[in-house]
C-alpha cells in the first residue's frame, strides 16, 4: 500500500506525517523544488513546517506522475488550487480525501463536488476538523471528521490514519463536513478583529456562538446535518480558529482589527489563510440560497476595504434585536 499526499504546505506534511507513523509507503507531492529538497535530505519541510523533525520514511517528489501507483491520495492544496491539481494527476479512480477548507471562488461549488465532477466514479471523501499542522507534525492529540458514502471504503481509510494521537470519527455527511472546515475560517477572521481591537473574551465568545448559528442556518440550507456542524469538523474546528493566534485566519482578522488594510497583510505573508477568499463566495452562495450571514458578510466588506474595522463592528451591533436561535 501507498499513500500519496498532494499538497507540501504545513498540512500536507503533518499528514505525511501521520500516514508514515502507521508504517505505510507515503509519498508527498510539493510544487516547490526547496521543500522536495528538505524533506528528502533533511527530513524536514524549512519552508512551511521548521523545525519539527519528520519520518525519515516520508518521500517527496515534485512530479505528479510518481503518484500513479498510490492506492489513494489525500488532496492537501489550497482550495482555489484543488481543481488544477487533480486534472494533472494520473488518470484512475484512485480514492481521494479532501483535506482542504474552503469553496472555489470561480464556480461556487463545494469541494468534493469539484473532485466528482473530474473523477466521477472513485471514492471521495473529506477530512476536517481542529488541526493545527504543527500540533499534529509533532504528534500532539487531536480528533477529526472523516466523511464519505462508501463506509466501508471509510473504514479502510480511517484505519490508514489512525493512531494514538490521531483520532479519525466517521461521517456519511460530507457536505457537513465541508461546510464546517470553510465557514469557520471566515468566522475565524471577525474573532481576530475582535483581538485586534481589544473588544473582549465576552464578544469573541458571544460572535462564536452568533457566528455557530450563521454556520448552521448555511448548513442546513446546503444538505448538512447539525449534528456534524456541531461536530468536530464544526464547532469543534470554530472553537480552535477562533482562539488562537496560530490560526493563519485569527491573525489576518487581528491585523484588519488594528487597521492594517488585507492587500498588506497577505502581501507578506506565504502561507494561506483561506477564509480570505472563502468570504466573497460563501456571501453569494449564501445569498443565492437565501440564508442570512450578517458575521461573514462583514468580513467580506472589510476584506474588500469597503468599511473600516469600527464600521463593520458597529453595523453589527446596530443589527435589530431578535430571538436567539438558528
Ligand atoms: N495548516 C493547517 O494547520 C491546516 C490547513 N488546512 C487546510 O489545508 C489546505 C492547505 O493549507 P496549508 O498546508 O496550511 O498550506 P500552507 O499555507 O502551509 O502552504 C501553501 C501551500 O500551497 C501551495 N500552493 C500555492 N499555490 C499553489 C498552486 N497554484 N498549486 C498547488 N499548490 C499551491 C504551496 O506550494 P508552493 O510553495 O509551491 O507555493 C504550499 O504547499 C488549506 O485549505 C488549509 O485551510 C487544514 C487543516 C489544518
Ligand atoms: O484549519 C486549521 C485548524 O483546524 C488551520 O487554521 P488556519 O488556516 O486559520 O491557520
Amino acid at each position: 500500500m501507498k499513500l500519496g499526499v498532494i499538497g507540501g504546505g504545513a498540512w500536507g506534511t503533518a499528514l505525511a506525517q501521520v500516514a508514515a507513523a502507521k508504517g505505510q509507503e507515503t509519498l508527498l507531492w510539493a510544487r516547490e523544488p526547496d521543500v522536495v529538497a528538505s524533506v528528502n535530505a533533511a527530513h524536514e519541510n524549512r519552508l512551511y513546517l521548521p523545525g519539527i523533525p519528520l519520518n525519515p520514511a516520508i518521500r517527496a517528489t515534485g512530479d505528479l506522475a510518481d503518484t500513479a501507483d498510490c492506492d489513494a491520495l489525500l488532496i492537501v492544496t489550497p482550495a482555489q488550487h484543488m481543481r488544477t491539481v487533480i486534472a494533472d494527476l494520473p488518470p484512475r479512480d484512485v480514492p481521494l480525501v479532501l483535506c482542504a477548507k474552503g469553496i472555489e471562488d470561480k464556480t461556487g461549488l463545494f469541494l468534493h463536488d469539484v473532485a466528482r465532477t473530474m473523477q466521477p466514479r472513485g471514492a471521495i471523501a473529506v477530512l476536517s476538523g481542529p488541526t493545527f499542522a504543527h500540533e499534529v507534525a509533532a504528534g500532539l492529540p487531536t480528533a477529526v471528521t472523516l466523511a464519505i458514502e462508501d463506509q466501508a471504503m471509510g473504514e479502510r481509510l480511517r484505519d490508514r490514519l489512525a493512531g494514538p494521537a490521531f483520532r479519525p470519527y466517521l461521517s456519511s455527511d460530507v457536505a457537513g463536513a465541508e461546510i464546517g472546515g470553510a465557514v469557520k475560517n471566515v468566522l475565524a477572521i471577525a474573532c481576530g478583529v475582535v483581538e485586534g481591537k481589544r473588544l473582549g473574551q465576552n464578544a469573541r465568545a458571544a460572535l462564536i456562538s452568533r457566528g455557530f448559528a450563521e454556520m448552521t442556518r448555511f448548513g442546513l440550507a446546503k444538505g448538512a446535518r447539525v449534528e456534524t456542524l456541531a461536530g468536530l469538523s464544526g464547532l469543534g474546528d470554530l472553537v480552535l480558529t477562533c482562539s488562537s493566534i496560530s490560526s493563519r485566519n485569527f491573525s489576518l482578522g487581528k491585523g484588519l482589527g488594528e487597521g492594517k488594510s488585507a492587500a498588506e497583510l497577505m502581501a507578506d505573508r506565504r502561507t494561506v489563510a483561506e477564509g480570505a477568499f472563502t468570504a466573497p463566495v460563501l456571501l453569494r452562495v449564501a445569498k443565492a440560497a437565501n440564508v442570512d450571514m450578517p458575521i461573514a458578510a462583514a468580513v467580506c466588506a472589510l476584506l474588500a476595504g469597503d468599511c473600516t474595522a469600527d464600521e463593520a463592528v458597529e453595523r453589527l451591533l446596530a443589527r435589530p434585536l431578535r430571538s436567539e436561535g438558528v
